[in-house]
């Protein structure tokens, strides 16, 4: 989806993406067990770091993939991938949109189990596990995208 059919946003604190990770690490646990994580970067750090600690697990890898410059998706850029077909891992991304970043990874990865923390309905169909999912056309925000700043009030912007 393009930037300007991005309307809604959903900005996510620190502490709902601590809680959201968390609840995805109790769904995962009931799976388990696992033989390590990789980490989908750079979105998927901060959740897999959550997961590793709740599941207890240290082995963790990356898989370095890019496809969004700010909000419109460009050609998929793999940067490092992960050895073997993923058997007893799982793949840990923060969000599923389109579902390309997916798609790449379980050809990647066929035997890993993939969770997100969020995901969107175009690319729910590719995640195993995730806890929340949001409209199409929002724009997720994530707390290492924003900062604390002033906003004028409503009434000066409603109209
Ligand atoms: O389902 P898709 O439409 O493919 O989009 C989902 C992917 O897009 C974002 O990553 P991005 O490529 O922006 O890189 P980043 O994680 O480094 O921000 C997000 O972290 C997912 O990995
Ligand atoms: N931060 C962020 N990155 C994305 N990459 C693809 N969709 C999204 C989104 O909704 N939010
Ligand atoms: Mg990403």
């Amino acid at each position: 989806m393009s930037s300007d059919q991005q309307q809604k946003t959903f900005p996510v604190s620190w502490e709902q993406l601590h809680r959201d990770a968390k609840a995805l690490a109790w769904r995962l646990v009931a799976e388990g067990p696992w033989q390590g994580i990789a980490a989908i970067t750079r979105g998927g750090l901060v959740p897999a770091a959550v997961v590793a600690r709740e599941l207890d697990l240290r082995l963790i890898d990356t898989l370095c993939i890019a496809s969004y410059d700010d909000r419109s998706q460009g050609e998929m850029r793999i940067i490092k991938d992960v050895p073997g077909d993923g058997d007893g891992w799982l793949i840990i991304d923060d969000l599923v949109d389109t579902g390309r970043t997916a798609q790449a990874v379980r050809e990647m990865m066929p035997k890993a189990h993939f969770a997100t923390v969020y995901a969107k309905p175009a690319g729910r169909p590719l995640v195993d596990s995730f806890i929340t999912e949001v409209s199409q056309d929002t724009w997720i925000l994530f707390p290492w995208d924003m900062e604390l700043q002033s906003v004028p009030p409503i009434i000066h912007t409603s109209r």
